[in-house]
């Protein structure tokens, strides 16, 4: 089994056509059992990094590695298949933009009909599970459900069968804030019961400030900061009730968050700085 989950070094890359690297000369390591948060600016390159460790580009600049195997290559897939003790384990599973806007879920068709056509019988438990953690009623079709609930049920597909490696790319959006804290709190679990890691990129931060192990800052198509949970944050209690949270850095490598259950005061900070906003 592999080191690292995630093993990416001196990766850059250019969309064809395009002069300017998407991103440059990318190093990031994530280790197994971790939850890895990415923040950045629109543009940042968060998407591409994401795309890539999902093996939807091929990028012959650096080394990529996912659970030890290259994401592009379907020999790997092949081979990391036999790898699995009972090849049911996918090596990554990307849940993305296009991912959010397929087709099926805005058909007439049942919710119970779609979740089975996925093998929800070959994975029933882990399937009651993640029905109860967002509230799925198998009785509802799909053309009748709101964006959030079809977006619970497509969450449902898409984490049905489990996975070494998730790439998630901003989809909870249209989760109501019960519906977001339970998958949250599921994807904590996965990552401390089973050997699996999770890279989110998001720009909601609420909730956040007790889930990641480690946070990136992308900016540019670069990797700028690495703050490693347990060493390099420290919240403080702040004094005003309602105030929208404090952030204090020492040098670029440790800061001090004031005492909110969100990670936005430090996305936030650190976006002003990219931007050269003062205040
Ligand atoms: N298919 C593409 N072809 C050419 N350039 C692209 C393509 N996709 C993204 N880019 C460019 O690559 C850069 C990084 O984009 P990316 O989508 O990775 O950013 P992001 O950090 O995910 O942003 P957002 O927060 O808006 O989702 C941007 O400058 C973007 O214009």
């Amino acid at each position: 089994m592999a080191t690292y989950a995630v093993d990416v070094e001196n990766l850059t890359y250019t969309f064809p056509g395009k002069t300017g690297p998407a991103l440059k000369d990318v190093t990031i390591q994530i280790p197994w059992h971790t939850r890895t948060l990415m923040v950045g600016s629109n543009g940042a390159g968060k998407s591409t990094l994401l795309k890539l460790l999902s093996g939807k580009h091929l990028c012959l600049n650096g080394k990529i590695l996912v659970n030890g195997l290259d994401p592009f290559s379907p020999l790997s897939m092949h081979e990391a298949n036999a790898d699995e003790a009972n090849g049911d384990i996918q090596v990554s599973t990307y849940l993305g933009t296009e991912w959010c806007h397929m087709n099926i879920i805005n058909r007439d068709i049942g919710v119970l009909e779609l979740l089975e056509s996925i093998g929800l019988s070959h994975f029933q438990e882990r399937g009651d599970l993640l029905c109860d953690i967002l509230e799925i009623d198998l009785e509802w079709r799909m053309h009748q459900l709101s964006d959030g609930q079809k977006r619970r049920v497509q969450l449902v597909m898409g984490l049905l069968k489990p996975w070494r490696v998730l790439l998630l790319d901003e989809v909870t959006v249209d989760l109501d804030v019960i519906a977001r804290s339970r998958l949250l709190d599921f994807l904590k679990l996965e990552t401390e019961t089973r050997k699996c890691s999770v890279l989110y990129a998001t720009h909601i931060f609420d909730g956040l400030a007790k889930w990641p192990d480690c946070i990136y800052h992308i900016k540019d198509g670069s990797l700028i900061n690495k703050l490693d949970y347990k060493n390099d944050v420290k919240f403080t209690v702040s004094n005003e009730e309602y105030s929208d949270g404090d952030v204090s850095f020492k040098g670029d490598s440790k800061v001090s968050i004031s005492k909110v259950n969100s990670l936005h005061p430090l996305a936030l900070a650190w976006l002003k700085r990219d931007n050269n906003i003062e205040k």
